[in-house]
């Protein structure tokens, strides 16, 4: 009941994908977090009074990966981007007690905003967290043959110039069947937009868009994978490495 008189002070990340940002709270109000894991829930109340707390991974976004870890029987995972944690602890709750996930954030400080609330959920022993910019850590994983096509799950919430370059190496990555979830693949609804609406956005938001333009056209044309370009959260398109 209380969500729904919480103002945030700031656009949500669903401007633009939904018909109304009343439709947007009614899903989140019925269908999320009346289901949100207690914990995640303290997690995301914490993370709201972060001067960043925009970039945080959307609720909504979350509930559909938890459903999607739960189908692959995920169980050996990446995340690429962690901030204060919400799809950490999403992920580690969402995999089996011996499941393992390698974090990777290039700043740690954050992370340990969050980690009280993870070690409360009980789920600190299945985090493997790797302060690194994430391209060195993705190639030195894949110098051990043993990670090559083992990873059952991937989650890319980081540095958006870089989407491209992750996707490449976590193909290799990814067993034949797993999943990589991309975000932001809407960014706010700017993809679809025109010239004339675009004078609108900051234009420190732009670049940002061309990236996850070039991403989403290269998702599109990639035979290796089935996607799925759901419009959760910022938008998030699901890959499914089929051979
Ligand atoms: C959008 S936030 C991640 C949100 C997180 N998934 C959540 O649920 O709250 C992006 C994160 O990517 C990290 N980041 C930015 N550039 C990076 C890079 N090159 N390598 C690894 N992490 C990076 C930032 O430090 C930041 O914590
Ligand atoms: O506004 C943002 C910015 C980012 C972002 C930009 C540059 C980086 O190196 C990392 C992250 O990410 C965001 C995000 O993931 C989100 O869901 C909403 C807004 C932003």
């Amino acid at each position: 009941m209380a969500e729904s008189i919480i103002k945030l002070p700031y656009p949500k990340p669903s401007k633009g994908l939904l018909q109304s940002e009343d439709l947007y709270q009614y899903i989140l109000e019925t269908s999320v977090y009346p289901r949100e894991a207690e914990l995640l829930k303290e997690l995301r109340e914490l993370t709201a009074s972060h001067p960043k707390a925009l970039i945080a991974t959307a609720p909504d976004a979350g509930q559909l990966m938890s459903m999607l870890l739960n189908l692959v029987n995920a169980k050996k995972t990446i995340e690429i981007g962690v901030f204060t944690g919400y799809s950490l602890l999403l992920t580690a709750l969402s995999i089996p007690q011996d499941g393992k996930i390698v974090a990777i954030d290039i700043s740690r400080d954050d992370y340990e905003i969050g980690l009280p609330i993870i070690r409360k959920a009980g789920v600190e022993h299945k985090i493997d967290f790797t302060e690194s910019e994430a391209l060195p850590a993705l190639d030195q994983l894949l110098e051990d043959p043993l990670n090559v096509g083992s990873f059952d799950f991937a989650f890319v919430d980081a540095d958006k110039v870089n989407y491209c370059n992750y996707h490449e190496r976590l193909m290799k990555l990814l067993k034949v069947g797993g999943i990589v979830v991309y975000d932001n693949t809407l960014w706010g609804g700017t993809v679809a937009m025109v010239v004339d609406e675009l004078a609108e956005e900051p234009s420190w938001r732009l670049p940002y868009r061309e990236y996850m333009i070039k991403l989403n056209k290269l998702l599109a044309a990639d035979p290796r994978i089935q996607i799925s370009h759901a419009p959760v959260g910022d938008g998030i398109t699901i890959c499914r490495r089929i051979y």
